[in-house]
């Protein structure tokens, strides 16, 4: 009932199709990354979520209905899609409890978010004194006021210190377990990677991979072993019999490709050829990720 369903969603800015025929669904319970590079569309898909701009064609609902045909949304939906839209001359505290009145939320809940968010200590501040990082995480309280099913973040660890995104990664972990939809967008693999379960990958507009951070890191990654042996010779011979390479290494170890370390060390150990260290490497998820995506991003920086 808390899913997200897009279906066929296509948005249209003049000519440039920023969203093309896009169709998944994010479900409760799990951290969903929303990767893509700059302009793939994982912003405008957000928006069109929260009814902030028209579909062309295709639809985007939450547990079956749109965004704005929700009566309480942000009960339903907290979002953070651009921090800096806060009104500067009022403090953090005002900023939340003018949120909560509109959107009839209880006021203790905006102390509450302050603390969760940790900015307590500055809700007396004027907004405009904030840093970038500081501004994210008021972004976030505003996000979690309504004690939402669903969390919406645009590229939330924007401006955050290492501190900041630890944190970020926690409170994520922490909502989904609590049985909540959380979709985070992102540019980055390597921060996603560490936080999201599930993974959406875009590309110019286009769906390129939906599917759990295992699966996408398993179907990605070329088995390769690295070694050490005393008789490479030896062991050279029986690789090649079953089709395999053996390439040296440069630190004096020696490389296999397409095979992996438990079927190595079983045929080593039938020979009776010594294997003093064996380990199986795999694709830096950050290269598997930059593959996918580079021939959109070219296209896209083409046109
Ligand atoms: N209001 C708009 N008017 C015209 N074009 C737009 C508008 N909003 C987005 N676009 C275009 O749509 C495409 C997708 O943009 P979008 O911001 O959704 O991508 P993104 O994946 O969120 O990228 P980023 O990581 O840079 O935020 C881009 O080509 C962008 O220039």
């Amino acid at each position: 009932m808390n899913s997200i369903e897009i279906r066929e969603l296509t948005k249209e800015y003049g000519r440039t199709r920023a969203v093309d025929h896009l169709t998944f669904d994010v479900l409760p319970g799990r951290v969903t990354g929303f990767l893509g590079p700059n302009g793939a569309g994982k912003s405008t898909t957000m928006r069109l979520l929260l009814g902030l701009d028209r579909v062309t064609s295709g639809t985007a609902t939450i547990g079956g209905a749109r965004f704005t045909d929700f009566p309480d949304p942000l009960h339903r939906v907290g979002a953070l899609l651009d921090a800096q839209a806060a009104h500067g001359g009022r403090t953090a505290r005002d900023h939340l409890r003018f949120l909560a009145a509109a959107n009839r939320i209880p006021v203790r809940r905006v102390e509450e978010v302050l603390e969760q968010a940790g900015i307590a200590s500055a809700a007396k501040r004027r907004i405009k004194t904030f840093s970038l990082g500081m501004r994210q995480r008021l972004g976030i309280a505003a996000a979690l006021l309504g004690d939402p099913a669903v969390l919406l973040l645009d590229e939330p660890t924007n401006g955050l210190d290492p501190e900041g995104i630890i944190w970020i990664r926690e409170l994520m972990r922490g909502l989904a377990a609590e049985g909540r939809t959380v979709l985070v967008s992102s540019h980055l693999m390597s921060e996603t990677a560490a936080l999201a379960d599930h993974l959406v990958v875009l590309g110019q507009g286009r769906l390129l991979a939906d599917s759990s951070m295992e699966e996408f890191i398993e179907a990605r990654s070329t088995p390769k072993v690295r070694l050490r042996t005393s008789d490479p010779v030896r062991l050279r011979a029986a690789l090649a019999r079953d089709g395999f390479e053996m390439a040296s290494a440069d630190d004096g170890r020696w490389t296999v490709e397409g095979i992996r370390a438990e079927q190595l060390g079983g045929m080593a150990a039938r020979e009776g050829i010594p294997v003093l260290e064996l380990s199986d490497e795999r694709a830096s998820l950050e290269r598997a990720y930059l593959d996918l995506t580079a021939d959109h991003a070219q296209f896209a920086a083409t046109h």
